[in-house]
């Protein structure tokens, strides 16, 4: 039996509120083991039916880092396309992955076609593969804060483009590609906040009561 107390609790709390999507990372690597023990705890994410669905790519060879690389300058070059005016000229200043500078880069898939779980729990909502999947990324996310290690997750990249590059099964849908290190600085407000971008808002805005 294990009981958490008030200062775990605080200290949780402001783990919450601490961690970031970071962006901009010192070059040094990570001490040997530290990405394992992160996709460990990562590991002890709820599943849909204990399916564990989630795979991970470590992604080391450089001629890989490098089509991932350019393939996020494609996909933001036609993102910054989509917007005009001063939005566009606010997006063009974002600074919106650490792909150059983070020593380890993590691709995360979720598994389609994988039978641990026997189904349970899939059936009418087969999304439910993918769900657990950001929720094991959640856990490595706070739990790479915990250690002042900072992750930040890039979407801005073309699916099937990342597929070929990692040479991965068909059955693995790409879910998040990840850069990992230590952050350059700690800040307890979102980027893009700071950015002037988007603002948190608070839980009232988004909670109904029926
Ligand atoms: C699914 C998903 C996908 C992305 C993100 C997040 C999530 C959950 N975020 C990070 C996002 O911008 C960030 O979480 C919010 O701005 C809030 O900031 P904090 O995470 O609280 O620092 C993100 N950030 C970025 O700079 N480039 C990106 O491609 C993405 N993609």
């Amino acid at each position: 039996m294990v009981e958490f107390d008030d200062l775990f609790r605080r200290q949780l709390h402001e783990l919450f509120v601490w961690r970031r999507d970071v962006r901009r990372f010192r070059t040094d690597p990570l001490p040997d083991g530290t990405l394992e023990q992160l996709i460990d705890t990562a590991c002890l994410s709820p599943s849909v039916g204990l399916s564990q669905p989630w795979r991970f790519v470590i992604v080391d060879d450089v001629a890989r880092r490098r089509a991932v690389i350019d393939d996020f300058k494609a996909c933001n070059a036609d993102a910054l396309n989509c917007y005009s005016g001063e939005r566009a000229g606010r997006y063009a200043t974002l600074k919106l992955s650490g792909l150059e500078q983070a020593p380890s880069h993590l691709a995360v898939f979720a598994d389609k076609a994988s039978d641990i779980g026997h189904g349970l729990g899939r059936a009418t909502m087969p999304e439910t593969i993918e769900y657990s999947v950001v929720a094991a990324i959640t856990a490595m996310w706070l739990a790479a804060r915990a250690e002042g290690i900072g992750l930040g997750w890039v979407s801005i990249l073309n699916p099937d483009r990342i597929h070929a590059i990692l040479d991965v099964p068909q059955s693995w849908k790409f879910i998040a590609y990840l850069c990992i290190g230590y952050p350059e600085a700690e800040c307890d407000q979102p980027e893009l906040e700071q950015a002037k971008w988007e603002y948190r808002r608070g839980a009232d805005e988004f909670t109904l009561r029926r």
